[in-house]
């Protein structure tokens, strides 16, 4: 693309050598020098912990044929100074893609838990409804039925614009992804046309980011407020759990019509009753479009308000109430989410991606709902995240079990032993409730060894993850290969 087309309605402050830059063709645009290739415009982000500005001379090193900068630089090649170069790289990314997101049904999903839930619940939805899907999320992105890795819950803005693009180009109509507030912080979705904001709930998590509570719901509600204030064709709505306690802000940040869910009151969505058992949920509930019953192999209070969510967006977007609850109940579970281990052995496994102390809290209640004999939890807390947390979740942990083993998590860049404890140091041991078992793999072990008849084992924190992260490397660890693997020893014994 030309590059006078590119920034045709970039605001900038400067604009150096423009004579030279009238032929300039762009091949790429580039966020990271290491990517520049022949051709590229380079745009210089300041990061939270390099400054993309100290990277021109590799970028042009590498062919960068023009810098986007927000302060002023020396280099031989074309500077375009602008105001914000965060606020430039998404616009930038949205015109060289061909702004994608308008031409597809977008639809955004924001809360500190339930988002992946989500995501395969209107995967499945849609799908059925005979809508072509990708989805992006923690776990990966999904394009129709293929699967690709990704670094982040939500990619930067080049990642997004360019593979929004290569989905409309493959036939995709709806794309549901995943919304962290990292990314509504860093304007990661700028750019983005989402038809549809959907709010799960807002509980302690990512304290190490965002500096209060109150920075942190912030930072959801833009999800909301980039709705935009007109009330275009595309029919826009926020989907929004009325039961949370920061549910106003995130009502009062939008101008868009609300569809609220509830289990406790009056909502566009409300719950007549349900039932909750080990096998799934039956909810009876009430919608514009009429009543419904649903079921689903997805089990716990917790995911009734994800089912809600699920059927308040699928309204949205006009699917009927009998494709919504035909594609829920064929739902499988979604991985790593109270994904049971079960070698035939005569007590239960159970692995749960809870990394914060409400989702802990919330699948250790169901456990407890559930249980017919001990509750044995294996927890530990990621490295490089919340500190705060740690006790609180150590906390939620004994406060439901029988007995706790604390084990690490991701440990990063931290000394596993202070995560560790971090998390019990606070702790009294009395009557022997907890050990501490740093390494992992020995903590399911011993879990798996002491289990009797009828316990239930919850091994919590990772979830579907296929490793733990110690100091930038991430080696191969999954709970439920070496669960049952530990399983299969004890009953080979
Ligand atoms: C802490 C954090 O959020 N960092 C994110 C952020 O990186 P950053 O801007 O701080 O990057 P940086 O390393 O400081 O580099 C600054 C700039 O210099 C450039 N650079 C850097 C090095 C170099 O040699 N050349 C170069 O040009 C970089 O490309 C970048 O443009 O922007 C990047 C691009 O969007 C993200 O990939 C990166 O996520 C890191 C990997 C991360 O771990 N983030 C986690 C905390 C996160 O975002 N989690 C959320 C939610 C998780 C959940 O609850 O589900 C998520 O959405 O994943
Ligand atoms: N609606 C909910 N409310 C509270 N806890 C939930 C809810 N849904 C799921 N959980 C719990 O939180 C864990 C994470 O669920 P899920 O992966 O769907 O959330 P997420 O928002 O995508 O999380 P992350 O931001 O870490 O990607 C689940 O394993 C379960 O324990
Ligand atoms: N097992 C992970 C879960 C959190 C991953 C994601 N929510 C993030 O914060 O990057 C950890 O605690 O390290
Ligand atoms: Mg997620």
């Amino acid at each position: 693309m030309k590059l006078l087309d590119l920034i045709n309605n970039l605001q900038v402050i400067k604009l150096d050598n423009k004579d030279e830059l009238s032929n300039l063709e762009i091949t790429s645009i580039e966020m990271d020098s290491r990517q520049v290739s022949e051709g590229s415009l380079f745009v210089c982000k300041e990061g939270l912990t390099f400054d993309g500005h100290q990277f021109i001379d590799d970028a042009v090193e590498k062919g960068a044929k023009a810098i986007v900068a927000q302060r002023p630089v020396k280099t031989n090649v074309p500077v375009i100074l602008v105001p914000s170069t965060k606020q430039a790289l998404a616009q930038l990314a949205d015109t060289f893609y061909g702004q994608p997101s308008q031409q597809l049904s977008m639809i955004g999903i924001t809360g500190t838990n339930g988002k992946t839930t989500l995501t395969y619940l209107l995967d499945a939805i849609f799908s059925k409804a005979h809508h072509k899907t990708a989805v992006i999320g923690t776990i990966d992105m999904k394009i129709g039925e293929k699967r690709y890795p990704v670094q982040n819950t939500t990619p930067d803005p080049l990642f997004l614009h360019k593979h929004l693009r290569l989905m409309l180009d493959e036939g995709v109509d709806t794309v549901i992804m995943e919304v962290s507030s990292h990314a509504l912080k860093q304007g990661r979705v700028f750019g983005i046309d989402f038809d549809t904001a959907v709010y799960t709930n807002l509980s302690q998590d990512h304290l190490d980011y965002h500096p209060t509570m109150e920075d942190y719901a912030y930072a959801k509600s833009l999800l909301f407020a980039q709705l935009g204030n007109t009330y275009s064709k595309a029919k826009k709505a926020a989907i929004i759990n009325s039961d949370d306690r920061y549910a106003e802000l995130m009502m009062d940040a939008t101008a868009q019509p609300i569809v609220n869910y509830s289990l406790d009151g009056s909502a566009v969505i409300n719950v007549e009753d349900y039932n909750i058992s080990p096998s799934g949920l039956t909810i009876n509930l009430n919608t514009p479009d009429g009543p419904a019953n649903i079921t689903t192999k997805l089990t716990g209070k917790f995911n009734i308000y994800n089912i809600l969510a699920a059927v308040g967006t699928a309204y949205q977007h006009n699917i009927s109430l009998e494709v919504i609850s035909e594609a829920i109940k064929g739902m499988e579970g979604v991985p790593g989410r109270f994904e049971l281990v079960d070698s035939k052995q005569n007590f239960s496994v159970i692995v749960d991606y809870a990394h914060t102390p409400d989702s802990l809290e919330n699948v250790l209640q169901t456990i407890d709902d559930l249980k017919e004999h001990r509750v044995i939890t294996i927890i530990g807390c990621g490295g490089d995240r919340d500190r705060t947390k740690r006790p609180l979740m150590a906390d939620a942990a004994m406060k439901y079990s029988d007995h706790v083993i604390y084990t690490s998590d991701n440990p990063r860049s931290e000394d596993p032993s202070a995560i560790l404890a971090d998390m019990t140091r606070h702790l009294r041991d009395d009557d022997e409730v907890f050990t501490v078992i740093e390494n992992r793999r020995e903590a399911i072990e011993r879990a798996v060894q002491i289990a009797e008849k009828d316990d239930i084992i919850l091994i919590a924190g990772k979830g579907h993850e296929t490793y733990q992260e110690v100091n930038g490397e991430r080696h191969h660890f999954d709970d439920r290969e070496v669960a049952r693997e530990m399983v299969q020893l004890r009953m080979s014994l």
